[in-house]
């Protein structure tokens, strides 16, 4: 990308510049009276978020993830999209979707009356996109930096025939101690427990979900609210979910962190996932010409 360029286009004097990040990636730098973020326009996503007041990141990216073209980078708030998990069609596609290893368009940048600042990133389909995926579309996602951090994703049907999708705003959030957490708000909703044999039991959720070994579940009607408590860092985090009604809450554990190449082997004490998704019987079906959305707002508050 073409860093200068997107400075005159798009940069906002004392508040919202481009520069080189890690792996070379481009990335979006923002810091106004409210707080500051990283965004990177390579997979839309951002990697940072912290409140002017808060002594800690919103979110998690490890040392080891990746941060270079063709791959997912772990950590922050990757876009899950069009599909959710493994690839519906068994044709060997990335897991959670293309659009996470993909480059975005920077469309807008704005200082905002009350103080945030915002990015509008976007990808339309074209021969590279449709040589993955057949459809005709246009992706928004909608970021919004201020006294909370909100991620709004849009997918507009270009085409002229109905498509099914399913997605999710992949966050890894920053705790101080997995062990000590509690995510509240799911007590007496089902789950999909992905972490059993057969990953397919369905089971319901007694009180607050803690950790003690891997966690990889499907949660169903789920409400608006959830919260993560975290002790360690004397904080609670807040998720606010619009149009969904189903939430991933993941932490690898132990071996499945040592398992994979771009997490430390002790990672997994320090991120928990709760993700904002349309999965599992929430497939969203998109007629032509219409659009769906998916958004959350994300903030802290001192325990
Ligand atoms: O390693 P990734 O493809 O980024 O996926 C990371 C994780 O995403 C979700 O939380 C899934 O429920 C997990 O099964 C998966 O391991």
């Amino acid at each position: 990308m073409d860093i200068e360029a997107l400075n005159a286009e798009h940069g906002i004097d004392g508040i919202l510049r481009f520069t080189e990040g890690r792996g070379g990636l481009t990335m979006i730098e923002i810091a106004n009276a409210q707080a500051t973020a990283l965004i990177s326009p390579y997979a839309g996503q951002v990697l940072a978020y912290r409140p002017t007041d808060a002594a800690d990141d919103l979110l998690f990216v490890g040392e080891r993830a990746y941060f270079a073209e063709g791959k997912a980078i772990k950590g922050g708030i990757p876009i899950c999209w069009p599909w959710f998990g493994a690839d519906p069609e068994a044709k060997g596609r990335s897991a959670h979707g293309f659009v996470r290893a993909w480059p975005w368009q920077v469309l807008a940048t704005e200082s905002l009356a009350d103080g945030a600042t915002r990015v509008q990133l976007g990808i339309a389909d074209d021969a590279e996109t449709r040589a993955v995926w057949t459809q005709y579309f246009n992706l928004l996602v909608d970021i919004h930096v201020g006294t909370t951090l909100s991620v709004d994703l849009s997918t507009l049907n270009a085409g002229d025939r109905p498509f099914n999708i399913t997605q999710g705003l992949h966050a890894y959030f920053k705790v101080g101690d997995a062990s000590r957490i509690r995510v509240d708000g799911l007590d007496g909703c089902r789950y999909i427990d992905k972490a059993a044999d057969g990953g397919d039991a369905v089971i319901r959720q007694e009180g607050q979900v803690a950790f003690e070994h891997e966690v990889n579940r499907i949660y169903e009607d789920v409400p608006p609210v959830l919260t993560i408590v975290d002790p360690t860092l004397d904080r609670r985090i807040r998720i606010e979910s619009e149009y969904s009604r189903t939430a991933v809450v993941w932490n690898p554990w132990v071996e499945t962190a040592k398992a994979m190449d771009d997490l430390d082997d002790q990672d997994y004490r320090r991120f928990v996932c709760v993700e904002t998704v349309n999965t599992a019987s929430e497939v969203i079906e998109i007629p032509p010409g219409e659009t769906y959305r998916l958004a959350a707002r994300y903030s802290i508050e001192p325990l």
